[in-house]
């Protein structure tokens, strides 16, 4: 038991002591607790008192009661002790600010408008204010004794968006605020550094009447209500232009760049939207948004008037509470801005003129050709891009960049829309800034007529474009040519990946940097009326899609570069099928009335004015639109001017070769007949390469089986030019003695032709046997039976063997053999032994009768005039031959040499009825 009472003891002991533990701990919680809920009525009152302002705390029945009790007056107490600090330290702070605001707001971007309403300002843009005053705060005066007041001043250009929120009937003092701010800028700036664009959901017509003046120049664009659109896609194509731009440089934003260069390269723009408080809708929030993102480093700055959004960038708010008033996030929510009073509008008003009567004034007009010079020429590198002004837009140059990000160019109008001038404007511009080391030139014009003509050397002007290393001109039939030049550029496509990939680089200007001595121009290749290329279904249709699909798709790394010209949509529908093409011409040029030049959508072309381009480097798609007027590049020697200077500048630089295709080129004159004495085998010119060399269709005579020529057809001169060739530039190649010249002329028509060329072969003391018709077969047995006996060259001039055909065919009685026989003999073994046989066969069937069965291949090569392609596939080892003869121009095959025929111009001939003996 008294163990039983001895454990209850000392249980309830410990439940005691327990219980005054748990006591203790209560106590202590309950003691916590009211002290924390004393804090956090102090915390409470603190807040409300700050919340309603120390002075007027006073008046809230609420704080009063709460300020009474226990504990509370230390609260108040405490209050105004920091405040009292506070305005301690803050009585130098309106002072400390006016200065801030002075030194960040200098001149009009803070002076008070009687400095410099209606004044024009020459700083040109590099000195930019960081902030614009917008009003004034006070703080409240009670407390110091002092009325502190400050300037209250907000960013914008290249720092900040402004977007402002209006209150009920507050618009004009909105209006002011904006006109206020503008015409600080304005007025800071020379005219022509800022553009504003502005846009009100609600009207188009009373937006800021003040400035309307400015709306006469480039200063000041006001944009129809429902064309938002069209005024963030310009936005966004100036963002897209600027950074690249920019970027190029190695700069971040444009302002850097400018702190960089010294030197504004792009006005600021600013966009004011009115809008009414109102989402707006999603497309285009979202493209707004989009601008807002990166439009400060390009230098374009948002003014948002009840547009309700938050946008990416710094941003600046403004909210009206009254018609003066407005709180703003520069200044937070406790201080109130008194915002400056209105302008006086008919100051504005007056400002406005004077500042775009100054534009005007320093825009001087319509620019000229001489405006899209250089001061010094040849200066720019063209190792990353080639950049030069074509035109101007408000007085500011409208650049072309040729380059990486736009490496070829499609430019279209209708005629006599001035693509030809623009070309010119476009090649002055560049030949002016780059030397012919940093860009060579290749144009070419499939227009009848001479456009680039006098870019080479002429009879009225010796001068050339030293840029230009050749210029074809009239080659609408010769669609050939524009296929050698692509090849060309084809062939220079792979020179130059080859030694991009010797020295380990994959662009021009890595290659550039890796091989200083390398001769590595930036190549522009001009074709006008370029869907000529493509006219036909033919091999040359073919071949010139698939050169220019490579050219188009690697041009670009290579610094090769296209710029295709075409009246709009032939050139287009030239495109059609060649999708590739196509995309690669990223820079497109619209003149004005081009249709399908930009994308579907993009009108900017129907609307462009007379002499006018649109200048788009994004496809076509409007954000890139940018319009240019182009100068005068066409008249009477504005272009040659400058030609003349640069040929004097870069003397050395060798012509550029001249292709004509409606002159006849001389054999004198050709690169192949000056070569010909350096060969050891006897070779014949035939005529005339469609090519970018100046170059001749050559036959080698070599000593093997049925190396002879034929000529076919009737045309007449183009016959005797062709035999005439053959046999000049034979003895052009022996010294005299070691070969004889047998000349048979069965063509009364062309005696007197035919004896000049005797004439010129005697000259050069060559011995030469003519050969009457009657005693052809005669000497052809005699030729033939001496064949293995040969002690010289024998070359056979034959002019009409057709008419030699029934003689030939004859046989003496009693003889074995006809003359043909012996002819079939020095066809076939004669070259072998000398003998060669440079036939003329007016009538192809003949020829096929002369040769007999399987004849064939006794004629090496032949060139065919005004015979069909289907009668010549024969002699062109049974392949189908597409030609359609055309006056100056022969077919050309040598069966030893070529996969299948190509086209020759024979050389110059005068006109066989001319030529009297
Ligand atoms: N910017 C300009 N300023 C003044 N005159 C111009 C301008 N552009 C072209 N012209 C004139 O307009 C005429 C036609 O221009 P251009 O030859 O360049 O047009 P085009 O589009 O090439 O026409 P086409 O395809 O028929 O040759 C020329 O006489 C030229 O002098």
């Amino acid at each position: 038991m008294s163990k039983r009472s001895e454990q209850r003891g000392r249980v309830t002991a410990a439940l005691d002591q327990l219980r005054r533990h748990l006591g203790l701990a209560l106590g202590a919680a309950a003691s916590a607790r009211q002290e924390a809920e004393a804090d956090l009525a102090k915390l409470e009152l603190e807040r409300m008192i700050v919340r309603a302002g120390i002075e007027r705390a006073g008046a809230d029945e609420a704080i009063a009661e709460r300020s009474r009790q226990p504990g509370m007056t230390d609260v108040v107490n405490w209050l105004h002790t920091v405040r009292g600090q506070f305005y301690a330290d803050w009585a130098e702070g309106p002072n400390t600010l006016r200065e801030l605001v002075g030194r960040a707001a200098p001149g009009a971007a803070g002076d008070p408008p009687g400095h410099w309403l209606g004044r024009v300002s020459t700083n040109p843009g590099t000195s930019v204010p960081e902030l614009w005053r917008i009003g004034t705060s006070t703080v409240d005066s009670k407390t110091t004794g002092v009325a502190q007041t400050f300037d209250v001043a907000v960013p914008l250009l290249d720092e900040s968006h402004l977007s402002i929120t209006s209150a009920p009937k507050t618009r004009p003092t909105v209006d002011a605020l904006v006109e206020n701010l503008l015409m600080r800028v304005l007025s800071t700036f020379e005219p022509g550094a800022v553009r504003v664009h502005l846009w009100d959901v609600g009207q188009l017509t009373a937006v800021l009447p003040n400035l309307y003046p400015l709306s006469r120049t480039g200063a000041l664009n006001v944009c129809d209500p429902t064309r938002l659109q069209d005024l963030l896609d310009e936005l966004a194509g100036h963002i897209r232009r600027i950074h690249a731009h920019t970027m190029q440089g190695g700069h971040t934003s444009l302002r850097a760049m400018r702190l960089a260069t010294g030197k504004r390269l792009e006005p600021w723009r600013i966009a004011v939207l009115f809008g009414n408080g109102e989402e707006l809708q999603s497309e285009r929030l979202r493209d707004l948004r989009r601008v807002a993102s990166s439009a400060l480093s390009a230098g374009i700055s948002l003014i948002l008037v009840d547009v309700p959004t938050t946008l990416g960038g710094s941003v600046e708010n403004i909210s009206l509470i009254d018609e003066r008033r407005a709180i703003s996030s520069m200044t937070g929510t406790d201080l109130v801005v008194s915002l400056d009073p209105p302008l006086p509008s008919s100051q504005v008003s007056m400002a406005a003129t004077r500042l775009a009567e100054a534009l005007i004034q320093k825009q001087g007009g319509p620019r000229s050709f001489a405006d899209l010079l250089p001061g010094e020429f040849g200066q720019e590198r063209s190792a990353h891009e080639l950049r030069a002004p074509v035109g101007f837009y408000e007085g500011d140059p409208v650049e072309v960049v040729i380059g990486d990000a736009s490496p070829h160019a499609l430019i279209g109008g209708p005629s006599g829309s001035g693509k030809t001038n623009f070309l010119y404007a476009l090649l002055g511009s560049l030949a002016a800034r780059y030397s012919p080391d940093e860009l060579a030139l290749y144009l070419l014009d499939f227009k009848e007529g001479v456009s680039f003509a006098g870019l080479a050397p002429g009879r009225k002007d010796a001068s050339w474009l030293p840029h230009a290393r050749l210029v074809g001109v009239n080659v609408n039939t010769d669609r050939e040519f524009g296929l050698a030049l692509l090849r060309f550029l084809a062939d220079e496509l792979r020179r130059r990946s080859a030694a991009a990939k010797d020295h380990e680089v994959t662009n021009l200007a890595d290659l550039r940097e890796q091989d200083p001595h390398g001769h590595w121009p930036r190549i522009v290749a001009v074709i006008d009326e370029f869907q000529y290329l493509f006219a036909g279904r033919d091999t040359v249709t073919a071949q010139a899609t698939s050169l220019l699909e490579d050219i188009a798709r690697r041009g670009r790394s290579q610094g090769i570069h296209l710029v295709l010209a075409s009246q709009d949509v032939a050139g287009i529908e030239a495109f059609w099928g060649k999708p590739a093409i196509f995309e690669q011409c990223t820079l497109r040029i619209a003149m004005p009335k081009a249709r399908r030049v930009l994308s579907e959508t993009n009108e900017a072309a129907v609307s462009a004015p007379r002499w006018h381009a649109v200048v788009n480097h994004d496809s076509g798609v409007s954000h890139g639109n940018q319009l240019a007027h182009v100068p005068d590049a066409s008249t009477k020697d504005v272009f040659p001017k400058l030609q003349r200077q640069l040929w004097e500048r870069f003397a050395s630089n060798a012509e550029p070769r001249l292709f004509d295709g409606a002159i006849s080129p001389l054999l004198e004159e050709n690169d192949e007949f000056e070569r010909l004495p350096t060969y050891t085998r006897p070779r014949i010119l035939v005529g005339q390469t469609i090519g970018v060399r100046n170059d001749a269709h050559v036959v080698e005579l070599s000593p093997t089986p049925g190396r002879n020529f034929a000529v076919l057809g009737t045309a007449i001169r183009e016959a005797l030019s062709i035999m005439d060739s053959c046999a000049r530039s034979l003895a052009q190649q022996y010294v005299p003695g070691q070969v004889e010249f047998l000349v048979c002329n069965l063509v009364d028509r062309c005696q007197p032709s035919v004896d000049e060329l005797c004439k010129k072969l005697a000259v050069e003391q060559h011995e030469v046997t003519t050969i009457a018709g009657p005693d052809l077969p005669g000497r052809l047995t005699e030729y033939a039976e001496q064949l293995s006996t040969v002690d010289k060259q024998r070359v056979l001039l034959l002019y009409g063997a057709e008419a030699a055909l029934p003689a030939l065919e004859a046989k003496a009685p009693g003889v074995l053999k006809s003359g043909l026989d012996h002819f079939r003999v020095l066809l076939k073994q004669g070259p072998g032994s000398g003998f060669h046989t440079i036939g003329w066969w007016r009538a192809i069937a003949r020829l096929k009768d002369t040769l007999g069965f399987a004849g064939t291949d006794d004629i090496g090569a032949w060139a065919a005039l005004d015979v069909q392609g289907s009668e010549l596939s024969p002699f062109c080892a049974g392949q189908v031959v597409h030609w359609s003869p055309r006056p100056g121009r022969a077919l050309f095959f040598d069966r030893t040499t070529h996969a299948s025929p190509e086209v020759l111009i024979p050389f110059h001939h005068p006109d066989p009825e001319q030529v009297r003996p």
